[in-house]
């Protein structure tokens, strides 16, 4: 945690959710009580099809909706692509990008990544932009050399506390149930803190850094205390409602 900055713990539900799973939204939208409110952000991304139901069933309540990709241009012909205006015409307040997931299947590079977390802010929809180390890159000791890289390469300048969220995912950490030592994240996250500070000032001191990657209930209260880790983004623990609110009750005791 960082204190002063208000955590955001997010799901991402990947391309996964049908229609029978609306009622997992609707009990976390309906889970949220005033206290927890008033301690984090809660932000569930499902994938486009459901996105504009979402964000109907979060109306009136505190959960917060997102998408979790978006293209770099606005409209045009991009046949199945999604653009961060139609985003926040369904009402959405965020969009994922740079997931290691697509920067593998689709091959988006930092520059690719750059472009949409600037469509996103364009679109007044906060980018959560996601970076993180290969196993090989961690075990030959590559790991901040390749953060710093993803850092200048992914976020657009002129990113704010307000239109930038960055998310820690080591990709040997994902779906795996493996995640790196507390002493390893921290770091991480010391050095995250400290280069988007250099680049943004106060706004990098700001900045939410998340922390993603096999978080479960069972291991988030020991995640969300390491310093500078200010929230979590959730994968395969955020498909169901009573795991996910278990996590945001990390936070419930904290602060
Ligand atoms: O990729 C992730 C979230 O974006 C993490 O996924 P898991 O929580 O399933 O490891």
């Amino acid at each position: 945690m960082t204190p002063d900055i208000r955590p955001l713990v997010a799901g991402n539900w990947k391309m996964n959710g049908l229609r029978s799973d609306l009622d997992q939204i609707k009990a976390i939208a309906d889970s949220i009580d005033a206290e927890l409110a008033e301690k984090i952000d809660i932000l569930l991304c499902p994938p486009m099809t459901l996105l504009y139901v979402a964000t109907a069933l979060a109306e009136d309540t505190a959960l917060l909706v997102g998408a979790q990709d978006c293209h770099t241009s606005q409209s045009g012909a991009h046949t199945g692509d999604v653009s961060a205006q139609m985003i926040a015409d369904c009402l959405g307040e965020f969009a994922i990008v740079g997931h290691s997931e697509r920067r593998t299947d689709h091959g988006e590079d930092d520059a690719t990544v750059k472009a949409k977390a600037q469509a996103a802010i364009s679109a007044d929809l906060t980018a959560i932009v996601c970076i993180g180390e290969t196993e090989e890159e961690r075990k030959s000791g590559r790991t901040l050399e390749v953060l710093g890289r993803q850092l200048e390469g992914s976020v657009p300048g002129g990113a704010t506390a307000e239109t930038v969220v960055i998310a820690y995912e080591p990709v040997w950490a994902i779906g795996t149930g493996l995640t790196p030592t507390p002493a390893d994240i921290e770091e991480a996250h010391a050095f995250m803190r400290r280069t988007l500070a250099d680049r943004y000032g106060a706004e990098g001191e700001k900045m939410r850094l998340l922390y993603g990657g096999s978080v479960k209930p069972g291991n988030a209260s020991e995640l969300m205390a390491i310093a500078n880790v200010d929230g979590a983004l959730v994968g395969g623990a955020s498909l169901k409602a009573v795991d996910f609110l278990a996590i945001c009750e990390a936070y419930r005791t904290q602060h």
